[in-house]
């Protein structure tokens, strides 16, 4: 059987039974005699395919079902019901031949020993996933150059900063050349210099080695570095898998106009104008928002007010977008 897609999940569902602990001694005591299950739906029938080479984005609020649908990708948990597929493997048998051509990498754990360098930890990888020295050492010298981690390969992880940690996890991460690297929250807690260094990395790793990837961050700016495809989950289920722009484009029906006049000006009329809305007006500039099927007839508008000296037309902050449409799901629900 040939198979085209990275990843292929239908209906993928994981349902977690827990038992819930009763407050105090007492509580304590009965819950060890009357044990009481609580299921919870995590991940909720869904369905979606992953090209060999893609940068996909999983993106929802805390408690979506992210991390469980990476862990279920990964071969970390066992799907409740559906079916996956990843390379052509069924990920909870865990084969070794699976393993080799994956890496999970999760913002908040680590894969690395602590108290030696990290080059151990890549030998020990190297002699996990059988690697020859040639190999490895090919990986090594590339994957050094561009994370510029050289003069670290020798530190001990623990005397390494947060972001130099996140780029030694990389490495450890792809030494062995998976095919799919998942991706849970990489640049957590990192700064600025580091997330762009980190984002740039997985950019090159992707265009160079046609690595698969599958990215879950809150922070929009990897989303919008690293991703053209987006999926969106919320309550476990996929609520859209698009390009990001058509999901600003529907999630976000109006631009953010700004416009800068030479004397003030009366907005008035624009008010009474179809389209506009959330109007604003701070000395010179006036800013509102507008329909992105009128904004033309807008800003035609815009242009009788007044002698215009600056024009800028935009669409909203992907961060700002992803808070309206998770704020307006949970009213919803
Ligand atoms: N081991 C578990 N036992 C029971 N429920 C769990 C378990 N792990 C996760 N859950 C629940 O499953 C749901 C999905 O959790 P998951 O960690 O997949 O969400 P997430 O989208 O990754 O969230 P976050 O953005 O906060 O990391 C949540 O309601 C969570 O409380």
């Amino acid at each position: 059987m040939t198979h085209t897609h990275a990843i292929s999940a239908h209906d993928l569902t994981k349902t977690y039974t827990f038992h819930q602990q009763r407050a105090g001694l007492g509580g304590a005591l009965k819950s060890l005699v009357r044990r009481k299950y609580e299921t919870r739906l995590a991940v909720d029938r869904v369905t979606f395919a992953i090209e060999p080479g893609e940068v996909v984005g999983l993106l929802g609020p805390n408690g979506a079902g992210k991390t469980t649908t990476l862990k279920m990708l990964s071969g970390l948990l066992y799907k409740t019901s559906g079916d996956l597929d990843v390379l052509g493997h069924t990920p909870s048998d865990r084969k070794h031949d699976y393993l080799r051509r994956i890496a999970l990498v999760m913002g908040q754990k680590t894969m690395l020993w602590w108290d030696v360098p990290a080059m151990e930890s890549l030998l020990l990888h190297k002699e996990m996933y059988g690697l020859s020295t040639v190999e490895f050492e090919r990986n090594v010298a590339e994957l050094a150059e561009l994370l510029d981690v050289q003069d670290l390969l020798n530190v001990q992880v623990r005397k390494t900063s947060l972001g130099e940690r996140m780029k030694l996890e990389l490495m450890a991460a792809l030494v062995h050349g998976p095919e799919i690297l998942f991706l849970d929250e990489p640049t957590i807690g990192l700064d600025v210099v580091a997330k762009a260094r980190v984002r740039s990395f997985l950019a090159d790793v992707n265009r160079l080695r046609g690595t698969t990837i599958l990215i879950t961050s809150h922070d929009m700016d990897d989303i919008e570095a690293l991703c053209s495809r987006v999926m969106i989950i919320d309550h476990g289920r996929l609520q859209f898998d698009g390009a990001l722009d058509d999901l600003v484009r529907t999630a976000q029906p109006r631009k953010l106009v700004r416009a800068t006049y030479a004397t003030p000006v009366d907005v008035g009329p624009l008010t009474a104008f179809e389209g506009v809305s959330a109007v604003e007006v701070d000395g010179l500039t006036v800013r509102l928002e507008a329909d992105r099927a009128r904004t033309g007839q807008i800003l035609e508008q815009l242009t009788r007010l007044g002698p215009l000296v600056d024009l800028d037309v935009a669409d909203a902050d992907v961060e700002e977008i992803m808070r309206d449409l998770f704020l307006r799901r949970g009213e919803a629900s």
